[in-house]
């Protein structure tokens, strides 16, 4: 290990991966020492774009397996960025061979397996974090501080989350998120990961006490394979009378929202995953009010814009060069961050379950019963 640069090596040539090699560019603390693939060529090919738009100053090495990858000495932690139903055994390697993990949601096709990778990679003393980059921006942290801290909805009731996109005929036909090998929870794994992830935020980390979902849409391609959710809903109770929903969709157009509504008012996000181009993240706080005097009934608008700094991607200020300076960091350091294993391990236990429901056309499953 260098001192002062974590040595990250990427599993496969994946197109998220791209963004990450930027980020570890601009991060300060770390370079992309090798990339694998199952194809030198395409890993080559993958290092030569990405080092046209963001140069290092040590050209990257193109492995022709990830293997070849993990067994590496010159690798310290690694990104991988593979489709969930073949992750597990990669996570479990790298870990054992000694390398940080920084791994994709969602992590694991069930919780067990994702107890395993956590094991390991504890067993190993190696910190695992996943991918969901809004975890390192200063908004989730401005926004926890004031729902928390300065309890700015009162308490806390309700909160809902939305996550979609609209897939077109060739992603439903060959994107990984359609084919139940490779992402065989379809949406509720790509988008309803984040509307966990960020209900968990909200309501101070708290876990729900039971869930009752249903997939209202199966998708399938053409070659006849099972079907994955395509949209899906959730309803997650928890103690004290807060109760939260998500929707999360490949077939409903472009929307990322997030209300967290409180006794006293309530606060709106419009990105929450990926926020709007801009060098600062924004939300607002809401306390709308209802005057009436005898034949006049007036709603009036009582909104605080707010807004966190940091560049929506791209600058190294921005989320995703915070996380993988911050995974750099713990490797650099060698001082693990247990939050991060503990996250992940909470939002696969509410995936599953709401899973569970679904398969049960959305009988109520206690999510103590998905972590016994
Ligand atoms: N945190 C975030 O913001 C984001 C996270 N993601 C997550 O990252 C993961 C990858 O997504 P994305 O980059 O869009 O996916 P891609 O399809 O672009 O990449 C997946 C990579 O996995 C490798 N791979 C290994 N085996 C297979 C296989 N049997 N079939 C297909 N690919 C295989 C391939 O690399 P090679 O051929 O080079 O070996 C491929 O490039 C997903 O789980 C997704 O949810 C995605 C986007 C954003
Ligand atoms: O994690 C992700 C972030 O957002 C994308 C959609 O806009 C997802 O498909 C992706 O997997």
């Amino acid at each position: 290990m260098s001192d002062s640069i974590c040595r990250w090596g990427f599993l496969g040539a994946a197109a998220i991966a791209r963004k990450n090699w930027k980020a570890i560019r601009l991060s300060g603390n770390g370079r992309v020492a090798a990339v694998a693939s199952r194809s030198v060529e395409r890993a080559q090919c993958f290092i030569d774009e990405c080092a046209a738009e963001a140069p290092q100053s040590e050209p990257a090495v193109a492995m022709g397996s990830y293997e070849e990858l993990i067994r590496s000495d010159d690798i310290d932690a690694v990104y991988i960025p593979l489709p969930t139903g073949i992750r597990k055994p990669w996570v479990i390697a790298a870990a054992e061979a000694g390398k940080h993990v920084l791994c994709e949601k969602p992590v694991g096709v069930n919780t067990k397996q994702v107890r395993e990778m956590l094991d390991a990679c504890r067993a190993a003393n190696v910190q695992f974090m996943d991918g969901v980059m809004f975890d390192h921006s200063q908004r989730i942290e401005d926004v926890s501080h004031a729902l928390h801290h300065d309890h700015v909805v009162g308490k806390l009731r309700r909160i809902n989350t939305h996550f979609s996109f609209c897939g077109d005929d060739s992603f439903l036909e060959s994107n990984i998120r359609a084919n139940h090998e490779l992402e065989p929870h379809g949406c509720l794994g790509d988008l309803g990961w984040y509307c966990i992830r960020f209900t968990l935020w909200a309501a101070g980390l708290q876990m729900p006490e039971r869930v009752s979902a249903r997939t209202i849409t199966a998708i399938g391609n053409p070659q006849g394979q099972p079907h994955v959710p395509g949209e899906f809903s959730a309803e997650l109770q928890f103690g004290e009378g807060l109760s939260a929903t998500f929707y999360c969709s490949f077939l409903t157009s472009n929307q990322q929202t997030a209300v967290v509504s409180g006794d006293r008012g309530h606060l709106t996000i419009d990105d929450f995953v990926l926020p709007f181009y801009d060098s600062q993240a924004h939300w607002a706080t809401h306390d709308h009010a209802l005057e009436i005097e005898n034949c006049r009934w007036n709603f009036n608008r009582k909104t605080q814009s707010r807004s966190s700094v940091g560049y929506a991607s791209g600058e190294p200020n921005s989320q995703e060069v915070q996380m993988v300076r911050r995974l750099a960091t713990c490797a650099l350091h060698n001082k693990l961050d247990l939050r991060y294993p503990e996250l992940t391990l909470k939002t696969q236990l509410i995936l599953d379950a709401c899973r569970r429901s679904a398969i049960a056309n959305g009988d109520w499953v206690n999510v103590d019963a998905v972590a016994g």
